[in-house]
């Protein structure tokens, strides 16, 4: 199945209009409602498909950031055969206490795995986190990016955004 037939599909599951409030603040009057592909079995299936060429190789880990990153990073997980890793906002305060959970991120290669990309904030924290504990962070595969065209929303950390679709590509998906 084409690209353009995957985000003809996403776009008509997922794309919401109305006004919404994003993580960064900003106020959008279009929302990818991410979890309306990943409760889909078959989407969420395409989805992780269309990522699996996108991972570079020499992966250790797959980083999946709650809530949304952490169904594809299992999808993922099962094609690749990479460990998953499960990448909470805040670290848990008791118990293991970990932010990171599964195998010990120090001296990874882990590959963060997002759902949907606008400013890069939640990708910027996780990152920083996840190298502060000694993991080696250089990607990100994201399903959406819908950050600004021709912007690369995580440079100043150094990070590479590798995007199943683009805002532009969903765009023209609708006609
Ligand atoms: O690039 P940014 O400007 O940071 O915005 C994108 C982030 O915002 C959403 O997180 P949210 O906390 O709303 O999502 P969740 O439902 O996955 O917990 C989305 O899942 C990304 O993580
Ligand atoms: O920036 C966000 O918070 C955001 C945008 C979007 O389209 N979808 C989403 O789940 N979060």
């Amino acid at each position: 199945m084409s690209d353009e037939q995957l985000a003809r599909d996403v776009d008509a599951r997922c794309r919401l209009t109305g006004e919404f409030t994003l993580r960064s603040g900003q106020v959008s009057s279009e929302y990818f409602d991410k979890y309306l592909f990943e409760s889909d079995p078959a989407l969420l299936a395409r989805v992780a498909d269309a990522m699996v060429p996108l991972v570079p190789e020499g992966t250790g880990l797959l980083g999946g950031l709650e809530l949304g990153g952490v169904p594809i990073a299992t999808a993922l997980s099962a094609r690749t055969l990479l460990p998953a890793l499960f990448v909470r906002k805040q670290a848990k305060e008791y118990g293991t206490a970990k932010l990171a959970e599964g195998p010990d991120v120090a001296g990874a290669r882990v590959t963060l795995v997002e759902d949907v990309i606008t400013t890069g904030g939640a990708v910027r924290d996780a990152t920083r986190a996840l190298r502060e504990a000694g993991a080696v962070v250089e990607v990100v595969v994201c399903a959406i990016d819908r950050s600004p065209a021709g912007e690369d929303p995580l440079a100043d950390v150094g990070l590479e955004v590798r995007p199943v679709l683009t805002k532009a590509q969903l765009d023209a998906a609708r006609g």
